[in-house]
């Protein structure tokens, strides 16, 4: 994980569906800071994470992150996020372990198994994910924020379908990550009590 990471937005441009979603949006963030994305239901939040990610390309602006200009190419700031969108984004016929393990491939037994149980999921170890719950599908896919380091985390409504111990469980995480240098920027209709966080409006 980077000490410290920075992501500045200057006058972006999103059309999708010939409808612009934002223009002349800017904003600058950095390591410690909780961004959410406020928009009211199709205002394009989720565009808007997706552009930053590299998933879409705006028609206009600049992208920085770290000081380094990766508007036209978003590798570098790929290599050190995780997007997490709307989607579960897990494999459904793998089981958890193996689900975690294709994408964190490097990670030890030992850590793999104590953020299973602390996600309480250690009894679904070997079950397909298509044989779980929602939320425990919800609680797959964010197992990777456990297991990676990577400093900026972009995450699209993370806490749909938690139950009350999910997002508690997810809040404290969260504040762990920016604690130690970390970014989020996410969208959520949840309200959140225990993270300080910045607001950035999606408004033409
Ligand atoms: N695949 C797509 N192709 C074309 N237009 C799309 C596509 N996905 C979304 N849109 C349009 O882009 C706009 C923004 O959608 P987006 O999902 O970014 O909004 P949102 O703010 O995240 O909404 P919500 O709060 O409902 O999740 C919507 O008007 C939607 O119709």
């Amino acid at each position: 994980m980077q000490s410290s990471a920075s992501l500045t937005i200057s006058d972006l441009w999103i059309e999708r569906g010939e409808r612009d979603l934002c223009k002349g949006l800017s904003f600058s963030v950095q390591s410690g800071d909780v961004v959410r994305i406020l928009g009211e239901n199709g205002a394009g939040k989720s565009s808007l994470l997706k552009v930053i990610a590299g998933v879409l390309s705006p028609l206009e602006g600049q992208i920085l992150y770290s000081g380094e200009d990766v508007t036209l190419d978003r590798n570098p700031l790929q290599q050190d996020a995780i997007y997490l969108g709307h989607s579960i984004g897990v494999k459904s016929l793998l089981t958890v372990a193996e689900n975690l393990r294709w994408y964190c491939p490097d990670v030890s037994t030992s850590m793999l198994y104590s953020v299973l149980t602390q996600l309480g999921l250690i009894d679904q170890v070997d079950v397909p994910v298509k044989k779980l719950s929602a939320g425990q599908a919800r609680r797959v896919a964010l197992a990777r924020l456990w297991l990676n380091k990577k400093t900026l985390w972009l995450l699209d409504e993370p806490f749909a379908s938690l139950d009350v111990r999910g997002v508690a469980l997810l809040e404290e995480r969260i504040q762990q990550h920016v604690l130690l240098g970390g970014l989020v920027i996410l969208t959520t209709h949840q309200d959140l009590l225990s993270i300080a966080l910045r607001d950035v409006a999606l408004l033409l």
